[in-house]
């Protein structure tokens, strides 16, 4: 045999070298260390004794000051202290207006002292910084001056510990106000920093020169206690006194930069994030396909495993990743928009804001609730002369309009009350079960106890009187009257009306068989008569069961609408709606904030979808002309607007409507009312067509904002930290199924029809926002692969037939990855939103039981639509509050008194899962990893959607599923194990 060969070469280690070579470095390392050692202490012995040149140790002196022996400061002439700063981006104004502040401070007379802000970066990130500096002051510059603290500037203060005279320290007085002034130092710090987005894009290098005196009105105050500030571009005095000239007779100075009303931002760190994922994650689904292809290819030629349960997973596959790829529009390009409601013009620059409230049944809406939308609705920060309310009742009810009347007395308070104390409530019945919610400065103040008991009082009196009232309130229903127009006010009518804004009640005309199109007629109906009354070019649409609560909205929509760069484009500014009854857990997604994750991409495109309520919108836009100018033929426009002349009028840009000053409506104004509020008026013209709110389908909203938006129009979402509405949410499973099923049934209407986003919006609209309508509209298609997937998979299971790629098969981490990384995406995006994690569980099961069983009826009443076998209805949300389902909800408990035609597709599905589950689990120990993928797949189903495990099996309370619901659930399930085995024979 061949023996070990001797080796070709060979490698000996040189220890003597090497032990040498070490010594010497170590060694030498160690004297090259000691020299530097000696380096250093010489150094600083020759920097500790140099010597300094003759010339300045010539002659020491030291000077000394003795400012306590000042006499008299009427004696002390006046000094003017001039600061510089030139960029808000390098200079944060925090520290710019310190040294402002701080310079206000100074311990010298206030009349003798100016402050000169000279800003070479004639920003208006600076100049607004300088007018809260000044606000700051006002209470900074007193408080130094009592306790006599040693530190003039705030932020050296509040860093340094306490620093007020001797004679103060333990004085609870000034412990309490200096807690107050550390509060508004935060609130200082807080809107500098918000103020500054943007820092370095305000700075101008080409701009006039522009002064402004921060203190105007105070300067004037002979007791002004406060140091002139001013910012000033021109240092010359000739030139600041002449501009102060000019404000004083109350002018503007010049024009400076106005800031800017509103903010756009994109969100960097989502944008990465979401392509990255939408990269990756694209790419796995590409060889998934390149698997199912092949796979495909070799059980067709080897018959191997049946075929038609292959074909239902890949199609089913195919149908999700459809909806993947539209739902990345949304993620494209995520922008957050800020509105600044403090930087609007005068009140005299607002324009008018109508108010339209919807009502339908004072049985299922109960006039408390709706009288709180309409009172909040009054009570908006608004120019009174500019707001209009308008109640429509669809009910025709006297119960709602008694309500209103009533509502009217109570409003009649609480208006100017909100007002005078700028609560930042603007509802009765929620400012009056939170804790104290008034302006800092009115806390404490005996007056306002004083009115606020009287407030309470009348409240409760107005509640009983609603009540009162209510009785037979679903008796009071009418489907059949004229139409009723009633503009609301006192009944002697002869106090002022002026600080009120014009409430006023319609109830369009009903007959029976006459199409209503229910919420779109009725928002027509009051678009036509409040054409007529007020006319605003603007109007807020509110549903009845969505209070006005931060009573800034309008004027937050205002920030657009007066930005001249958008203006003329916006057709509605959409506020999120947002709700007051959501209890922590949120199990039926109640929120809807999975909606409004997705919003953040859509202001990257055209903007938001309508949302039924909480939006400003334009007359222009809905009216599909612009304001006419000039003479256009008259014929023309009554085929497009129905006959009234007056309405007719009312589109010229020159029109201004009638209402007299008492707010009374002439017979002829009440006879084109009644006229505008007929039930025939809409025949034959273009209204719910191409005018007005569309009535093609039953959420009118998402078909009026795809026409807009194809239109050209864009619109806006805007969602500040207060929210501006609140309202009530579904808080049980039917209701939330019953609204889900509406929704998704209008949406298929519109899938269904011309209107087909992917058909008709192509041409109009760019890709990504095809993509998202198609999206929308299409949701209910999702139907199929969660069929699909949730019968499929756990049958061929229970027979041990396997789907997916086998462990061992590098296919299975490709579909690992992209289960994996979907679910990981879902948990990013709820916590980047601030949701807490569980509801990206409670999220899942929504989504699948709204799949199997909304989306399974939305499909079906679609088809039947579209055949004409079925009339579309309006099933009303219930806003009557259950006390058991009410404190189910708050625990977080599933309610299942659900119709079992809604609960039996869910109970059957999971039943199917479940015994697959455990079927699998035995076939994964005798057999092989083939069956993995499913075994989980139906596992996840399993435990995500515990909650039905637990109401068929182990509830006992009566929210439960019902034993009966639960019989029928198996037996169901056992026809489609039976029908679905038939598949496996293919
Ligand atoms: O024939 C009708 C039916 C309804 N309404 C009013 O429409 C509003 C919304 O009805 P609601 O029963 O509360 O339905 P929701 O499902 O809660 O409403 C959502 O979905 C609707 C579209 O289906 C949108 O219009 C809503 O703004 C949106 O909140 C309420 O003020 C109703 O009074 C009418 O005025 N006339
Ligand atoms: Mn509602």
């Amino acid at each position: 045999m061949d023996g070990p060969s001797l080796p070709l070469n060979a490698r000996h280690v040189l220890t003597k070298d090497l032990i040498i070579n070490r010594i010497n470095m170590f060694a030498n390392g160690i004297a090259i260390l000691a020299l530097f050692y000696y380096r250093a202490a010489t150094l600083l012995r020759i920097t500790e004794t140099r010597e300094t040149p003759l010339a300045y140790r010539w002659r020491p002196v030291k000077l000394e000051v003795y400012p306590e022996r000042l006499t008299g400061d009427e004696k002390l002439p006046p000094v003017d202290v001039f600061v510089c700063t030139a960029d808000p981006s390098k200079e944060p104004s925090l520290g710019v207006m310190n040294t402002v502040v701080s310079a206000m401070a100074l311990d010298y007379p206030p009349d003798r002292l100016a402050v000169y802000l000279h800003d070479d970066g004639d920003s208006y990130v600076t100049l607004h910084a300088i007018r809260e500096a000044w606000k700051f002051a006002r209470l900074w510059v007193p408080f130094r001056r009592k306790y006599e603290l040693k530190i003039a500037c705030p932020e050296a203060y509040f860093s340094s510990k306490e620093s007020a005279h001797e004679k103060f320290i333990g004085s609870s007085e000034f412990a309490a106000e200096k807690e107050i002034i550390k509060k508004r130092y935060a609130e200082f710090q807080e809107a500098l920093e918000k103020n500054s987005v943007n820092a370095s894009a305000s700075v101008s290098r080409d701009h006039a020169p522009s002064i402004e005196s921060s203190c105007v009105g105070t300067f004037l105050d002979p007791d002004s206690l406060l140091p002139l500030c001013a910012l000033l571009f021109a240092p010359l005095l000739a030139d600041f006194l002449s501009s102060l000239s000019v404000i004083l007779t109350g002018k503007k100075a010049m024009d400076g930069p106005s800031p800017p009303l509103n903010a756009r931002r994109v969100l960097t760190k989502s944008l990465i994030v979401n392509r990255l994922y939408m990269f990756i994650n694209g790419i796995a689904i590409l060889a998934l396909f390149y698997y199912r292809a092949t796979t495909l290819v070799r059980i067709i030629k080897t018959r191997e495993s049946p075929l038609v349960p292959y074909l239902i997973v890949i199609f089913s596959e195919i149908v999700l990743t459809f909806f993947w790829v539209l739902y990345q529009a949304f993620r494209w390009r995520p922008v957050k928009l800020e509105a600044y409601p403090e930087r609007l013009p005068e009140d005299e620059k607002l324009k008018p804001v109508d108010v339209f409230i919807c009502t339908a049944d004072p049985s299922k809406e109960p006039s408390l609730g709706v009288m709180n939308t309409v009172i909040s609705a009054m009570a908006l920060d608004y120019p009174p002369d500019k707001l209009a309310v308008y109640l429509q009742d669809d009910g025709g009810s006297y119960v709602t309009l008694n309500a209103i009347r009533e509502a009217w007395k109570f409003a009649r308070f609480w208006v100017p009350f909100r007002r005078k104390y700028e609560l930042k409530i603007a509802c009765p019945a929620a400012y009056l079960s939170s804790k104290e919610s008034v302006h800092e400065k009115f806390i404490g103040s005996r007056e306002f106890s004083a009115e606020k008991k009287i407030i309470e009082k009348k409240y409760a009196e107005f509640q009983e009187a609603l009540e009162k009232n209510s009785v037979n309130a679903s008796a009071s229903v009418s489907r059949d009257h004229a139409p009723v127009i009633e503009v609301i006010k006192d009944e002697n009518g002869d106090s002022s009306l002026k600080d009120m804004p014009l409430l006023v009640y319609v109830a369009r005309e009903k007959r029976p068989g006459h199409p209503h199109h229910f919420k779109g007629g009725a928002l027509n109906a009051l678009l036509r008569v409040s054409a007529v009354i007020t006319n605003a070019p603007y109007f807020l649409v509110l549903d009845c069961d969505m209070y006005c609560y931060n009573p800034s909205s309008a004027r937050i929509a205002m920030c657009f609408y007066l930005d001249p760069k958008i203006s003329s484009k916006i057709a509605w500014v959409q506020f999120p709606q947002k709700f007051h009854n959501l209890s922590e857990h949120d199990i039926y997604g109640g929120s809807l904030n999975a909606i409004y994750k997705s919003n953040i991409g859509l202001d990257g495109l055209r903007g938001p979808n309508i949302y039924g309520c909480n939006f400003v919108m334009t007359r222009e836009a809905i009216y599909a002309t612009g304001k006419i100018e000039k003479e256009v033929d008259l014929n023309q426009l009554k085929k497009k607007f129905g006959s009234s002349n007056e309405f007719i009028k009312s589109l010229y840009k020159s029109y201004k409507p009638q209402l007299p000053e008492d707010r009374k409506l002439s017979g002829e104004l009440q006879k084109e009312l009644q006229l505008l509020a007929s039930c025939t008026y809409d025949n034959g013209t273009d209204w719910g067509e191409e005018v007005g709110y569309r009535y093609f389908s039953v959420v009118e909203d998402a078909i009026t904002s795809l026409s807009l938006h194809c239109n050209g129009w864009i619109s806006v979402y805007i969602d500040p930290a207060s929210p501006c509405f609140l309202g009530a949410t579904t808080t049980n499973l039917n209701d939330m199924l019953v609204q889900q099923t509406r929704w998704v049934f209008g949406l298929m209407q519109i899938a269904l029809s011309k209107f087909n986003p992917l058909i008709y919006a192509p041409l109009k609209l760019s890709i990504l926002e095809t993509m998202c309508y198609a999206a929308g509209s299409l949701e209910a298609l999702y139907v199929l692969p969660v069929y699909g997937l949730a019968i499929i998979p756990p049958i061929c299971l229970l027979y041990g037939i396997p789907l997916y790629p086998k462990v061992s098969d590098p296919y299975f981490i490709v579909l690992a990855f992209i289960f994996l990384s979907s679910r990981l995406k879902h948990v990013q995006e709820t916590i980047s939103f601030g949701d807490p994690l569980i509801n990206t569980v409670y999220e899942l099961r929504v989504w699948m039981m709204k799949s199997v069983a909304c989306y399974f009826y939305a499909v079906l009443n679609g088809i039947l639509d579209r055949l004409g076998l079925r009339e579309a209805n309006f099933s009303l949300t219930s806003k009557v509050v259950d006390d058991e389902q009410e404190t189910r909800f708050k625990q977080g408990i599933y309610d299942f008194q659900v119709s079992p035609m809604l609960l039996i597709p869910l109970c059957s599905l999971y039943i199917l899962n479940l015994a697959a589950f455990v079927i699998g689990i035995a076939r994964l120990f005798q057999k092989n990893d083939e069956l993995l993928a499913q075994t989980v797949l139906s596992f996840f189903v399993v435990i995500v959607n515990y909650h039905l495990l637990e109401g068929m099996f182990l509830r006992k309370d009566k929210g439960r599923i019902a034993p009966s619901v639960t019989l029928l659930s198996i037996a169901v399930s056992a026809i489609i194990l039976g029908c679905g085995s038939l598949l496996l024979f293919y």
